[in-house]
């Protein structure tokens, strides 16, 4: 087996385990529409939320985090002082912080904000292929939150995006991808219904952080990609539409064993 092969063949499976045992303590800074959703994903799935984001507080609890998670949905000054104070605190405690820069591509303010963000040594940023294929350098089509790109134009971003920063980068959509600038992976599953709802991609987000509190970056962005993929299949395969779909996916989200985190949805670029 190469070393790419035994990563997928244990990896997301062990992740799951780990993650269930320690039930890590995630801060999340995200925006007012995900607070919720987040935190009803991270414990579903086998975490502990916290949604701590003023700068007078953001910084020590980063230091007693398992992870830190950055969303700038609906950011504000106040906001990105939280944020930045939050990323001090993690790096002062080495604890690994995950990006989402959620319509980066929409204002000046966003891109200058996602920009800076993005410099401070993520250790993964996950987004739609419109907003990594503005990070990556080329412009696409998005519209707001909502990409308007597929993930297959944003693979060359991405992996220089994973390059420049040394971020795991994850792009997601119909099918995801992952890479570290040089490994690269498709992730199939989940369904169409996950976009009609939102702040799917923000939850995923969250626990992106959840399993980057107990494993390496990539194998964590592998792993939190899985969860939301076998969720996300079996939960629309039950729901009527986006209304029903979201009951169902956190339920599944808690039934997901480790057994199930197989090698079969996954595929090397
Ligand atoms: N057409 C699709 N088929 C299957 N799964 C999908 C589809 N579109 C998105 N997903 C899944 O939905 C989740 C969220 O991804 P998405 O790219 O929609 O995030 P996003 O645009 O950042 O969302 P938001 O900003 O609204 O939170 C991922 O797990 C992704 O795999
Ligand atoms: C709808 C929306 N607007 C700002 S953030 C957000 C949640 C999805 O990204
Ligand atoms: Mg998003």
């Amino acid at each position: 087996m190469t070393a790419l092969e035994e990563t997928l063949a244990t990896a997301p499976a062990e992740a799951l385990s780990r993650m269930r045992a320690a039930v890590p303590l995630v801060q999340c800074i995200t925006n007012y529409v995900a607070m919720t959703y987040a935190a009803n994903v991270l414990l579903a799935a086998g975490a502990s939320p916290a949604m701590v984001h003023a700068a007078e507080e953001s910084g020590d609890f980063a230091a007693i985090a398992g992870a830190l998670t950055v969303n700038i949905g609906t950011l504000s000054p106040d906001w990105v002082a939280g944020m930045e104070a939050a990323i001090a605190g993690a790096h002062g405690a080495g604890t690994p912080w995950v990006l989402d820069p959620v319509a980066c591509f929409a204002t000046r303010y966003r891109g200058q904000v996602t920009r800076d963000l993005a410099a401070r040594r993520p250790a993964i940023i996950r987004g739609n292929a419109s907003e990594i294929l503005w990070l990556g350098g080329t412009s696409g089509s998005g519209k707001g939150a909502d990409a308007g790109d597929e993930v297959a134009a944003a693979t060359g971003a991405a992996r220089r995006l994973a390059a420049e920063t040394g971020a795991v980068v994850a792009v997601t959509g119909a099918e995801d991808f992952l890479t570290d600038g040089s490994r690269g992976l498709w992730i199939a599953g989940g369904s169409p219904v996950m976009p009609r709802v939102t702040a799917t991609g923000c939850a995923l987000t969250a626990l992106a952080g959840g399993y980057a509190a107990i494993a390496e970056p990539f194998d964590a962005a592998l792993a939190a990609l899985m969860h939301f993929a076998v969720a996300g299949e079996r939960a629309a395969a039950t729901a009527a539409g986006p209304g029903s779909f979201v009951p169902a996916f956190l339920d599944a989200l808690a039934a997901v064993a480790p057994g199930d985190m197989g090698l079969q949805r996954v595929r090397p670029a």
